[in-house]
Order: structure tokens, then C-alpha cells, then sequence
């Protein structure tokens, strides 16, 4: 291992021995160089007209020698943890003086390097050494701690090990404190990009926001990127990237939860260079299923979609395979899932979908003894979050509370209600829909959404209060009728409690419907009127006694 990196092009064999023979050198491990390295270092550099990078190890070993600037060293990547350094650190020379540049600081910071020292040259001589150590967010002006310029040999008795110690005491104490404040949940960062859609971009954050709330993350940041042509490597550059790794550090956050789905190699190119954990989208809806998912059926559906999702990651990859496997608190397929290797990931798939096809059938057969037993069906559709649960829980004779998550739903359940003139009646509460639903997930969901075949009428709940009220309710009549459901709509436009009453208007004068608030139990006697009109409408007849219920 004595390779030399960088740009090596057009040196003497000699040099290059000498070069290679750097990885000899040994550093005592509480010293930041000898005066031997710093020496040599400097007639090296000398010689060869160009700067050398040394990466030191906390054992003071060479562990990579570069021809080029701190930012061309080759540096092992670490797994982020916010308490500590890397324990590495560069040594290198700069021929024409200067101090440390702003690249050499960001290389400092991005890799939570020990620290990065730069040792001027002149005449083939060492002459003044640079020095800059990372400090704890917020502790000072900028992220790191530049020393003024000293002597080179000023250092060489310096004990940068006690340094390092109160440095990483510092640091870890920092956390403690922010750790404390924030509860327990997992710090995430949110991008958004814009790729020209402009308002409907700022909606889809929001909504990402949700579900990443929804899958128990706690959002420190959200960063909304202008974006209309993707970088193919980084998605939203470079520079975007580098930004928000800073952020991260300042918010103690350890997950990047991107607004579109990312390719296999974007992840782990994005995922090298923050040093974050790398989710997107599909990979966070997939979570919440996974937390969500209670039945056998569901988990089967849920651990389904993950393997599809998986499978195109997993081309040869080892160490990233774990990592894009996990959601937020890794509630992945799990660890040991994951490193099976491909085959037995299929043949898993195969289990799964015999499975499915098992429940399905126990399924139907179930809604058969249902038909059977005679009464009326109401479903209740609507996008995540409209109040689905909540109104069903108003509308049927009793029940559990809603919960403010998206997807709290994942199974259906079914209720007994009584309409009056009419009779009992049982509603069918669905899992909510979402825009953009990835394709496996549709496929995941089919399943679940079959019971919506059998409803005689269908509530479709649209939150007004929010923002985005057509487009939601576009969304799930997209999917509805992609599913081939056809029965008769009651549209009910819920939480008008909360809701300006301009823009229930606004809503209802494009769409029509009834104003309910599911919560205040507020509109929905005339919300069970048209129920009944609409069962009656489709053949069904009332129950003899029901005008005495
Ligand atoms: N202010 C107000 N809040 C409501 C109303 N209806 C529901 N909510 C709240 O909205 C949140 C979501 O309600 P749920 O009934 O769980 O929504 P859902 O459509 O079943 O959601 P998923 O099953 O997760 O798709 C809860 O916090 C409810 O309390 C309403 O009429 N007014
Ligand atoms: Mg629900």
C-alpha cells in the first residue's frame, strides 16, 4: 500500500520512490509533524514544483500520500457521527504561501478531519505552518478554529493530542445539550427541488414534511432548491450539497430526505459526499408503511415493495446496501435481509406474492360472506390525512380517535352506522391516497383498495383548510378511476372548522359537495341524507324498520 495519488503524471522514477517511501514516515501520535516530515515535505514539494498532501492517521501513520492540494487526498469515508472527528488529518505543503484556502477548510469541515495544516515553502525550506481544527457549531463565527500563522518549528512541541481530547469532550457535549432540547425523534433535513413548478413545489415540501413527521423524524431544515435542470451526479450540485452538510452539522440532523426519488448511484454519490444518511421519497413512504403495517397482509405487502425497491439497488454493492435499506430509525427489511444476495431476495419476492395471492383469496371470500349478510357499503376515500378515520368514527356508533399522522390507516376497517330512513349500514375506512404514488406502491395498495369494488356509494373526504384542496381531490379520482372504481360519489369538504370560509367557496363552487367538520361532527346529518339518496338511487332499499331506528 504505497500507492501515490494525485496527479503523479510526469514524475521521475525517483521522485515517486521518494514519494512512496513518505508512507515510512511515522508521526509521535500526540505530535501534529517532526521536523524531519516537515523538512522533507518541503524539499519534496520543492523539487517537484507542485504541493503534497500526507493524510495522517491519530497513530501517526501515513495513510495516504497525495500529489495535489487537500482536496484531492483519497479520505476514508466515516459514518457520521455528530460526537466526533474522523481521526485523520493532512499535512500538506503550499509552494506559493498563502495560508489555508477556502477548499482546504471545506475539506476540514466536510470529512470532520482532526485537522489540516499547510506548511508554506520557500527555497525547498519549511517556513510558516498553518493549522485549522473544526470547533462546535455555533461556538464560534465560523465552523472552524484558523490558528494565525507560526514558525513551523513553533508546532513541533505543541501536544495536539490534549487538543483533540478537549476538543471531541466539547463536541460531544454540544450534542448532549441540543439532543435534550429537541426530544427524541430523528433529525432530518428536507429538500425540496423546483424544477419550474414553482407554488406547487412549496406544497409538495410541506407535504414531505408531513410524511417525514409522520414516519416519527423531527424536521430541523427544509431547503427548497430552484432547480429546473437536475445535475445528474448530485441532483442539486455540488455546492447545494456542501451547504447543506453544514447545516447538518449546525442542526445535529443525520438524514437528508430528498422531494423525488433518486437514482441508485445519486444516493451513494450524495450519501459520500455529506457523509448523511441519503432517504427519498419512495424510501419514506415505504417506512411509514413499514411502521404502519400490522396484518400479515400488510407487512407482506409492505416488505414486498421493499424488495422490488431494493432489488435495482443492489448491483454489486456492499457497504451502501445496509444504509439504503433503512428508513428513518432503520426499519428496513432489516440488516440481515439485506445482505442476502439478490437470488434469495427474489425467491423471497416469490414467497411474498403467493402469500398476497393467499389473503386476497381469503379476502374475496370474506366479502362474499359480507355481500351475503346483506348490508349496504360506504366507502370512504380520500387523500392522506382529509379525516377519512375521523369521519368514519362521527359517522359510524362508536370508535377509536384519529390520529394526526398521515397513513395512520393501513388496514381497512370496517364499522357498523345507521342512516336514518334507511338502516344499518357499514362504512369502509381506506388507507389515504398520496400524489405521485410509486408505482410499487400501487401495486402494494391494490390489494387493500379491491374492497372499494364491492361499496355500494363512496365518500370521497377533501380537506379544505389546507392548501391544494382540487389537486388532492384530482389525485385520488386519478387513482380511483385507474382502478376501476365507479360507484356514485358523496364528496364531503371536511375540517371547515378550520378552514377560511373563502376558500371553502372557492372549492365548493368548482367541485360542489357538502361542508362537514368531521371533528365538530358538524354537517353530517346532511351528509347521511345524501348517502341515502345515493344508496336508494343505486337500487338499494331501505330496511323495514329503519324510519323507527
Ligand atoms: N380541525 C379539524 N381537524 C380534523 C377534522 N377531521 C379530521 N381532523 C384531524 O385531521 C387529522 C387526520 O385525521 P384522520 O381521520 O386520521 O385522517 P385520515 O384521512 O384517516 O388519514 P390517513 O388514514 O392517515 O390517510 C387528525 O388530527 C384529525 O383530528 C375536522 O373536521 N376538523
Ligand atoms: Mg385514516
Amino acid at each position: 500500500m504505497n500507492k501515490v495519488y494525485g496527479r503523479t503524471n510526469g514524475l521521475k522514477p525517483s521522485a515517486r520512490k521518494r514519494l512512496a517511501n513518505l508512507y515510512r514516515r511515522r508521526v509521535p501520535d500526540d505530535r501534529l509533524y517532526t521536523a524531519e516530515l516537515a523538512r522533507t515535505l518541503a524539499q519534496l514539494s520543492y523539487e517537484i514544483h507542485k504541493p503534497i498532501s500526507l493524510l495522517l492517521d491519530r497513530r501517526g501513520s501515513v495513510r495516504a500520500v497525495t500529489v495535489g492540494d487537500a482536496r484531492e487526498v483519497p479520505i476514508p469515508p466515516m459514518a457520521y457521527v455528530e460526537t466526533r472527528l474522523s481521526g485523520y488529518r493532512i499535512l500538506h505543503t503550499h509552494l506559493g504561501g498563502g495560508g489555508l484556502s477556502r477548499p482546504d477548510l471545506s475539506t476540514l469541515f466536510l470529512n470532520r478531519l482532526d485537522a489540516v495544516v499547510a506548511l508554506d515553502v520557500a527555497e525547498g525550506r519549511p517556513t510558516n505552518a498553518h493549522l485549522a481544527h473544526l470547533v462546535p457549531p455555533h461556538a464560534e463565527e465560523e465552523d472552524w478554529r484558523v490558528y494565525p500563522a507560526r514558525p513551523y518549528h513553533a508546532y513541533l512541541d505543541w501536544d495536539f493530542g490534549a487538543v483533540l481530547k478537549a476538543l471531541e469532550e466539547e463536541l460531544a457535549k454540544a450534542a448532549r445539550v441540543r439532543e435534550m432540547a429537541d426530544g427524541s425523534g430523528e433529525r432530518v433535513i428536507l429538500v425540496g427541488v423546483d424544477r419550474g413548478e414553482g407554488p406547487q413545489a412549496e406544497v409538495d415540501l410541506v407535504e414531505l414534511a408531513e410524511l417525514a413527521r409522520t414516519a416519527g423524524g423531527v424536521v430541523v431544515h427544509r431547503e427548497l432548491v430552484y432547480r429546473p435542470e437536475l445535475d445528474a451526479r448530485y441532483v442539486v450540485g455540488r455546492g447545494k450539497l456542501e451547504e447543506l452538510t453544514t447545516v447538518a452539522y449546525h442542526e445535529n440532523a443525520g438524514t437528508l430526505i430528498f422531494g423525488l426519488d433518486l437514482a441508485p448511484a445519486q444516493a451513494r454519490e450524495i450519501e459520500t459526499v455529506t457523509q448523511l444518511k441519503v432517504l427519498d421519497r419512495t424510501q419514506l413512504i415505504l417506512d411509514i408503511f413499514a411502521q404502519h403495517a400490522r396484518t400479515p397482509q400488510a407487512k407482506a405487502q409492505v416488505e414486498l415493495a421493499q424488495l422490488r425497491y431494493l432489488l435495482p439497488r443492489l448491483v454489486g454493492r456492499g457497504r451502501e446496501m445496509s444504509r439504503l435499506g433503512g428508513g428513518i430509525g432503520t426499519r428496513g427489511p432489516g440488516e440481515t435481509k439485506l445482505e442476502v444476495d439478490r437470488r434469495r431476495i427474489q425467491a423471497r419476492i416469490a414467497h411474498l406474492t403467493r402469500d398476497l395471492e393467499k389473503y386476497a383469496q381469503q379476502r374475496r371470500e370474506a366479502r362474499k360472506a359480507r355481500k351475503r349478510h346483506g348490508l349496504p357499503v360506504i366507502g370512504i376515500v380520500g387523500y392522506t390525512n382529509a379525516g377519512k378515520t375521523t369521519l368514519l368514527q362521527a359517522l359510524a356508533k362508536r370508535g377509536e380517535p384519529g390520529e394526526n399522522k398521515l397513513f395512520a390507516t393501513l388496514r381497512p376497517l370496517t364499522r357498523k352506522g345507521f342512516l336514518p330512513g334507511l338502516g344499518e349500514v357499514l362504512y369502509t375506512d381506506t388507507v389515504g391516497f398520496i400524489r405521485h404514488m410509486p408505482a410499487d406502491l400501487m401495486a402494494a395498495f391494490r390489494a387493500t383498495l379491491e374492497e372499494l369494488l364491492d361499496a355500494d356509494v363512496l365518500v370521497h373526504v377533501l380537506d379544505v383548510s389546507q392548501e391544494g384542496a382540487l389537486e388532492r381531490h384530482a389525485t385520488v379520482e386519478d387513482v380511483l378511476r385507474e382502478l376501476g372504481v365507479e360507484q356514485p360519489r358523496v364528496l364531503a369538504l371536511n375540517k371547515a372548522d378550520r378552514a377560511d370560509p373563502y376558500d371553502v367557496d372557492f372549492v365548493q363552487e368548482r367541485l360542489g359537495g357538502l361542508v362537514i367538520s368531521a371533528t365538530k361532527r358538524e354537517g353530517l346529518e346532511a351528509l347521511k341524507q345524501a348517502l341515502v339518496q345515493a344508496l336508494v338511487a343505486r337500487g338499494v332499499r331501505p330496511q323495514a324498520w329503519a324510519q323507527y331506528g
